[in-house]
């Protein structure tokens, strides 16, 4: 029974959503409609119903209804003091969202989720199964709560004509405004200006996610959010022009074919953090970050160096741009030598420190810095480093990750969000140890591919020493 209300109260809410959606001037090609992707565990979607050919327009919103603190009811002086765009956009959402009937993005508020599987929910036991990844520190509920607290609870608070704050805990508000900075973090858009010069070309411009800062606009954009992510199939793309922002498709669609954006290159880790989700198609580009103390000051002693002489060299690094906080280890084909699973800053940093005295003062002399290329020496500070690393996870192998993994994906009740919270950490965890495991196998093979060439190379000048001989011995 509880069930079937469910149903009806999601498919009610798609479909009052698509009815506002007409009203709010939203032009929706007859091609696509939207979708209950449930049973696949991916909310709302939006679906093919007939074949689309590339570069079609699949739907067009105009910017007056895009919710953002341009267009929201909430008036501008209110949020005037917030240099953060993103503070910014839930102080407005949170209005809105009071406003109930009387918002006129109600129906939108209605289809948004009100629960989260991103880790900034998870109780401490489930936050364990993600021991060892560095997304961890990067979850920023504090942070967020402090940020929270001490700037937009004031607003509300000082504001009680306009938000329903009084009769509310701050508790209670601190937990609303996760809800809207957990939305907007999965669901809003950047918003480029609408001057300047992309406003001029003919066709729009699409979102540059490399030129998003943290000081560019955002805004939620009804029905383009509601497009799920795959890094593999990605089909289409949000176009911006100066009165509105147009889905388009990038390659042809079929019927039933699911329309499916790009969230961009991100790691299962970032994929979980940002959206609360995980999918096989983004383990390629999972990584292990190392934090620069796992690195300089151990890989110091292991070359002898002394505290004054490490520090001259970091100093020299970092003029020259090439120290990090933290360097992240990438995917790598261990028969592909020459693409290294290390980034060139991380190798030319273990090369300088490599280097012996004399070859350190020459190299700052000439006021340069040292290959990319790691050699047998960096080859050894490398692969003490990702033994470092690996042992910051519970158990230093994946195997008995993978079996885990197979083993809820076949026997767990996975619509439980423990079980399925607990499934997503050990995937990304898994999917790291394997970044270890083939960044450790690269080594290997490089090491091994110097031995075979020192092992010809004495081979050779053995048979030359050996002719040599025979030739003397002959005379
Ligand atoms: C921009 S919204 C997409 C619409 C969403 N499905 C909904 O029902 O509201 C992003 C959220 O959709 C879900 N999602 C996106 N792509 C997905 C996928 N490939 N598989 C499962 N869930 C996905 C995640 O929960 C993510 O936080």
């Amino acid at each position: 029974m509880e069930v079937d209300m469910e149903v009806d109260d999601f498919v009610t809410k798609s479909q009052t959503f698509v009815s506002w959606l007409e009203k709010a001037g939203v032009t929706i090609s007859d091609k696509i409609e939207l979708a209950d992707l449930r049973n696949r565990g991916a909310g709302r979607g939006v679906v093919a119903r007939k074949d689309i050919a590339e570069d079609e327009v699949l739907f067009t919103i105009p910017r007056t209804s895009i919710l953002s603190p341009e267009t929201s009811a909430l008036p501008k002086y209110i949020t005037s003091s917030l240099e953060d765009p993103w503070l910014s956009l839930i102080l407005n959402m949170i209005y809105e969202h009071q406003q109930g009937q009387a918002s006129k993005w109600q129906p939108y508020l209605d289809i948004l989720p009100q629960d989260f599987d991103t880790p900034m929910f998870w109780d401490e036991d489930t936050l364990s199964f993600l021991k060892g990844s560095a997304v961890l520190s990067k979850i920023g509920k504090s942070s967020a709560d402090q940020s929270l607290t001490t700037q937009l609870l004031p607003i509300i608070r000082a504001n009680d004509n306009l938000f329903y704050g009084n009769d509310v805990l701050d508790s209670e508000l601190l937990a609303l405004c996760h809800r809207m900075a957990s939305t907007i973090m999965a669901y809003a858009f950047d918003l480029p200006s609408q001057d300047g010069p992309a406003s001029e070309q003919e066709d729009g411009w699409e979102v540059d996610s490399n030129a998003s800062t943290a000081a560019t606009p955002k805004g939620m954009i009804p029905l383009a959010d509601l497009l799920n992510a795959n890094a593999d199939l990605n089909n289409a793309k949000l176009y911006h022009t100066p009165d509105a922002v147009e889905m388009r498709s990038i390659k042809p669609i079929s019927p039933g074919d699911e329309l499916l954006n790009d969230y961009g290159p991100l790691p299962r880790a970032d994929l979980l953090r940002r959206y609360g989700y995980t999918t096989d198609e983004y383990a390629k580009y999972d990584v292990v970050e190392i934090a620069e103390d796992l690195i300089f000051l151990p890989a110091s002693k292991t070359l002898g160096l002394s505290t004054s002489a490490l520090q001259e060299r970091l100093d020299y690094l970092e003029e020259h741009d090439v120290l990090d906080t933290a360097y992240d280890i990438s995917h790598c084909d261990s028969k592909e030598l020459t693409t290294s699973p290390c980034p060139e800053e991380l190798t030319t940093a273990l090369n300088a420190l490599a280097l012996s005295a004399q070859d350190f003062k020459t190299l700052k002399t000439r006021s340069k810095l040292p290959k990319p290329d790691p050699n047998e020496k960096t080859c050894d500070l490398l692969r003490e480093i990702l033994e470092r690393r690996g042992d910051m996870y519970l158990h230093n192998t994946y195997t008995l990750d993978q079996n885990a993994i197979d083993d809820m994906r076949k026997n767990w009740n996975l619509s439980k969000s423990g079980a399925r919270r607990r499934l997503m950490a050990l995937e990304v965890i898994c999917g790291e140890k394997q970044v270890l495991a083939g960044a450790r196998d690269w080594i290997e093979e490089r090491r091994r591919g110097w031995s075979e060439a020192a092992y010809n190379k004495r081979q050779a000048e053995e048979k030359v020493d050996g002719a040599r001989i025979g030739k003397k011995s002959k005379r």
